[in-house]
């Protein structure tokens, strides 16, 4: 196990560079998961960052068909919602050459997280561990996932001894209830990816990196500091 935080960054002139490189980066670990697997699993961040990502991601040629998708976390919004990430997934991300992709969504229509927390778990359950790769994003408030500053559920959230895959998440700067896999779950990946656009973020992550200020605080970091799995961050102005 290394002792030094394992963090490589890889930074592009604008958004559609970025865009194009990590969507053949992931595309080349979805095709060697199929070629070597049998099949690939991934975990996507919701927001508007992505946006670019998935189109790209969405033209790579590869056996989509044996692919499964889901979400690092989801807002408690039907669909319908434009605040759903699945929404999101489906309309920039599932669709040209990946449109063939298996879509396991962390959403049910049971009023809450926490009441319908037990289909989702059965859901998830069903996922074959370790993924192929896991794309995180990051707010502007150091959150990442679901893992919100002052989350209800934060301190098991990121419980790396915690063996629970979801959890519901609630939170004053979340906006709505939130479902989120657990930091010890999406640590479970062949590979790691964090992706964040714009100079505030990137100088928000720089300074959680390094512990300054509020930053110190922000739940981003347990991402940065673990040392189960490397993070290769990529940005764009
Ligand atoms: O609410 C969420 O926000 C973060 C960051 O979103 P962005 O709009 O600033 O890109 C995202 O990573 C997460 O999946 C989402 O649920």
């Amino acid at each position: 196990m290394p002792d030094t935080l394992d963090v490589t960054s890889h930074s592009f002139t604008d958004c559609h560079a970025l865009a194009r490189a990590l969507a053949e980066r992931i595309a080349g670990r979805l095709r060697n998961a199929v070629t070597e697997r049998g099949h690939a699993l991934l975990a996507v961040s919701g927001g508007s960052t992505p946006k670019h990502f998935f189109e790209a991601l969405s033209r790579q040629t590869l056996d989509w068909s044996k692919v499964q998708v889901t979400l690092v976390d989801e807002r408690w919004v039907p669909e319908s919602n434009e605040r759903s990430n699945a929404a999101m997934v489906k309309a920039m991300l599932l669709q040209h050459e990946a449109s063939q992709a298996q879509f396991v969504p962390l959403y049910s229509d049971a009023p809450t997280p926490e009441a319908g927390l037990a289909a989702v778990r059965a859901r998830v359950a069903s996922l074959e561990l370790p993924f192929d790769a896991v794309i995180l994003g990051m707010g502007n408030d150091g959150h990442t996932a679901s893992f919100f500053p002052e989350g209800d559920r934060l301190p098991e959230a990121l419980d790396l001894n915690n063996t629970a895959r979801v959890l519901p998440m609630r939170a004053a700067g979340a906006g709505e209830p939130r479902i989120t896999f657990t930091l010890s779950a999406l640590l479970d990946t062949r590979a790691l990816y964090l992706h964040i656009e714009g100079e505030a973020k990137r100088q928000l992550l720089a300074d959680a990196r390094l512990a300054l200020g509020e930053a110190a605080n922000f739940p981003v970091r347990s991402v940065l500091t673990q040392q189960r799995v490397p993070v290769a961050v990529y940005w764009c102005p």
